[in-house]
């Protein structure tokens, strides 16, 4: 009585198992033949299997003469569809088809089928049907509709279908206005729109894609369920990352400034970056003592304090989520709703978000006038709020919006912009050509609640950002296209291609919409960073760690760049011989000042070089550099502060502090930092992450109670005695600033010389 698909089952890429209902009076080999005019691609991916019906048709099938019988039917009803008979039997019929073959993950229903399979997870939920059986997790429906009989339709509709639906509807469907009316019941729902009758459908393209976008999506969701211990340890591995970072600060910021300057500091080797510990107030206090120590946890190896976290990026867009527009709208209204976010919030975290994320890519300094183009919805609204915070970063603000929607909110927006000067420009006046007028266009035409084709103004606003590409071709350096959530004039899921704005930068906001799989640009962000767990879980949302504190991340990999190309053009403040501080300690306490003001990270981060009696510079050789400062006890320090464009080196003679001076110092330490100084014996070779871990965990437990953590024998610190000071500032063109400072002798007196070097 029933038909087996190509099943194959267990492991964690099982494929989904669907039970198939057919049409009244057909069979499940008919079915299966209908069905099989779906690709292989499609089939492939799924284990199907055609029962039929329980009872032998009682009448003329539709059928007849088209395929062969045997013909089943599921249950009767009368004339009105509004009474049935044997419906119970039929419940219980493939109930038990699904206790002996099963388990299923879904179902497939066509006509009399659809309906049973859509009603099937109600009467479930209620208890009234299937309860046996493990939860219906899927459905696709083609060609379906509610039961008519109130008496199963008030049990099978009492709650909405929850589980993921794919529908079918037929333009010349009689069914379609009832597949609509279930459609609105089911609340994860997509569609395949198909031009014929009552019938199962061929896929054309846009069809296919939906399809495979489904599949996906349940073989995700079978995937998370029948891995709960991958994911476990998942959680647990985040969480222990986590902890781990919050315990060894050292940012890997500090790291990378480091390591993209000419000083490569590689942590525990030759060149090492730490953050400087508290003694760096001996050296900003030089009548004190003018001293740099550089503490280092093995004098053997003369190593840095801290560890390097990584920025956590998801590289692959293919792990990533991506919302419908009905996803994406529900997210919204869960948000507005149940969660409490008010509008105004919302937009203003999407706002900052979309502007984080061009300052990121887009230096105020090369890519200064933005023209920010505003739709009449939400999505204006961001661009209006991302347009404030630009002007506060340092851009050139210019705003066209054209609709401007008559709410408190907007109008409060547009106020706080005037009140900035920022200019409003309406259509008429934008230049032709607006690449000659502004370096950065940012879309806020339109977002997820975008349908059909543009309207005015906004259709030839779209045809200017398209030509902005066309022109740009021809220049040098083109002005750039930053679009927030998705590319304006772009169906939201991505259907009927993508021949409108082709921007360059792509800010999704909560979640990537599926259009967003076609966008190829070189910066896919994500921003909105006020998504709580409960909606993650809910929408299985797979998205990007955000790092640190920022309102941004990056989705996929960053572009591909030319190293050779790589060339900042600085601009900075003068920086002139007449007006420096004639003692370079009294120099570097106003530049480390301006380091704390500017709020950049890791002030006292710096590279630590050494060098051998030959003075030849070591980096990646196994650690030796209390060895190479036994041999020749000096070393230069290198402090990077990529945000002010400066650098500061310190050459020295290099002394080992005094053990109780170590001492001090080492128990002035978080106590994480002492017993991470204990676990790594710097620079020999670990199996593993988790035996420093685990050592780690077992001397947190011994020192839980408070006591003293002894100093390892091996950890001490060095001074450094400054005898040489340089000075640099980035400048444009590549005319740095470079000062330097050493010791002369005067008249008897020690002074200190300043001297202007070529960059
Ligand atoms: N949680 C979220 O989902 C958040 C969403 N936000 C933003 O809100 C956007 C969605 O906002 P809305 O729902 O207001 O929708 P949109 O901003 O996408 O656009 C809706 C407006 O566009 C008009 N419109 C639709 N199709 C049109 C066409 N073919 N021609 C001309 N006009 C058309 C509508 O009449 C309506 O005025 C998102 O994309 C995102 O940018 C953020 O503000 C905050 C958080
Ligand atoms: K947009």
């Amino acid at each position: 009585m029933g038909s087996q698909g190509s099943g194959e089952g267990g492991g964690c890429s099982r494929k989904p198992r669907f039970l198939c209902l057919h049409g009244f009076r057909t069979s499940g080999e008919i079915m299966r033949k209908q069905v099989g005019k779906w690709p292989e691609s499609v089939l492939g991916k799924l284990d199907m299997v055609y029962l039929d019906g329980p009872f032998p048709a009682e009448g003329k099938s539709d059928v007849d003469g088209i395929f062969d019988p045997p013909y089943y039917e599921w249950f009767q009803f009368n004339q009105e569809f509004s009474a049935y008979t044997n419906f119970d039997e039929c419940l219980e019929y493939i109930e038990d088809y699904m206790i002996k073959q099963g388990p299923f993950d879904g179902l497939v229903g066509f006509s009399q089928g659809a309906i049973l399979s859509a009603g099937l997870p109600g009467l479930q939920a209620k208890g009234v049907a299937l309860t046996k059986v493990p939860k219906i997790k899927f459905l696709i429906i083609i060609g379906g509709a509610k039961f008519k009989s109130p008496e199963v339709a008030e049990d099978a509709y009492s709650s909405p279908i929850q589980c993921p639906s794919l529908h079918f509807l037929g333009e010349m469907d009689f069914l379609k206005p009832y597949g609509l009316e279930l459609l609105e019941h089911c609340v994860d729902a997509s569609v395949i729109h198909h031009p014929k009758g009552h019938t199962v459908p061929r896929l054309d393209e846009k069809g296919l894609d939906t399809m495979m976008n489904f599949i996906d999506k349940i073989q995700n969701i079978l995937a998370e369920k029948d891995q709960p211990i991958i994911k476990k340890l998942r959680k647990l591995r985040k969480l222990k990352k986590l902890k781990f970072c919050q315990e060894n600060k050292l940012c890997s910021q500090a790291q990378s400034q480091l390591q993209s300057n000419v000083v490569i500091g590689t942590q525990n080797q030759n060149n090492d970056t730490c953050p400087l510990p508290n003694p760096i107030w001996a050296f900003l206090q030089p009548v004190l003592s003018p001293a740099i120590h550089a503490f280092c946890s093995n004098p053997s190896s003369a190593a840095g304090v801290g560890s390097v976290g990584a920025v956590p990026s998801m590289q692959n867009p293919e792990d990533i989520s991506y919302l419908t527009q009905r996803e994406a709208a529900e997210i919204d209204e869960i948000l507005m709703g149940p969660l409490g976010f008010s509008v105004d919030q919302l937009m203003e975290l999407a706002g900052l978000s979309v502007a984080t994320s061009i300052a990121e890519v887009y230096k105020p300094s090369e890519y200064n006038r933005v023209l920010v183009i505003c739709g009449p919805g939400n999505n204006g609204g961001d661009g209006l709020v991302a347009a404030r915070h630009l002007y506060h970063f340092g851009y050139k603000l210019s705003v066209c919006y054209p609709k401007r929607t008559a709410k408190p909110l907007y109008a409060g927006l547009v106020t706080q912009l005037e009140s900035l000067s920022v200019p409003f420009i309406s259509v008429d006046d934008l230049p032709l050509d607006l690449s000659k007028d502004f370096d950065i266009i940012v879309d806020a035409m339109f977002g997820f609640s975008f349908h059909g084709s543009p309207r005015p103004p906004f259709d030839n606003l779209i045809q200017k950002l398209v030509c902005v590409n066309k022109y740009d071709q021809t220049r040098e350096k083109s002005s750039v296209i930053v679009s927030v959530d998705i590319p304006s004039g772009w169906h939201v899921e991505g259907d009927g291609g993508v021949e409108g704005i082709k921007p360059d930068m792509l800010v999704s906001l909560t979640a990537p919409k599926l259009c967003a799989k076609k966008f190829f640009g070189p910066h896919h962000f994500l921003g909105g960073r006020f998504v709580p767990p409960s909606i993650a879980d809910k929408y299985k949302l797979r998205l990007p760690p955000y790092p640190g504190t920022s309102m941004c991340v990056r989705i996929g990999r960053p572009p591909q760049v030319d190293i050779s190309a790589l060339r900042e053009n600085y601009i900075s403040p003068e920086f002139l011989e007449e007006q420096v501080e004639a003692d370079p300690f009294d120099q570097f306490r106003k530049w480390f000042d301006d380091v704390v003001a500017a709020g950049l990270r890791e002030p006292n981060a710096m590279a630590l070089s050494t060098a051998t009696k030959n003075g030849k510079m070591y980096t990646n050789y196994e650690s030796q550099k209390a060895h190479e400062l036994s041999e020749n006890p000096r070393a230069s320090l290198l402090f990077y502060w990529d945000g002010l464009n400066r650098q500061v080196r310190v050459e020295g003679s290099v002394q080992k502090v005094s053990d109780e001076e170590s001492d001090q110092y080492f128990h002035s330490r978080p106590r994480g930092s002492q017993i991470g100084a204990i676990v790594s014996k710097q620079s020999t070779v670990v199996p593993g992450r988790h035996v420093l871990y685990d050592q780690y965990k077992e001397l947190e437990e011994k020192f839980s109670d408070g006591s003293l953590i002894p100093k390892p024998k091996n950890w001490g610190g060095y001074r450094l005695k400054p005898e040489l000071f340089e000075f640099w500032q980035g400048q444009q063109s590549r005319l740095h600033d470079r000062l330097r400072y050493s010791p002369e002798e005067i008249n008897g007196q020690q002074v200190w010389k300043i001297e202007r070097l070529a960059p």
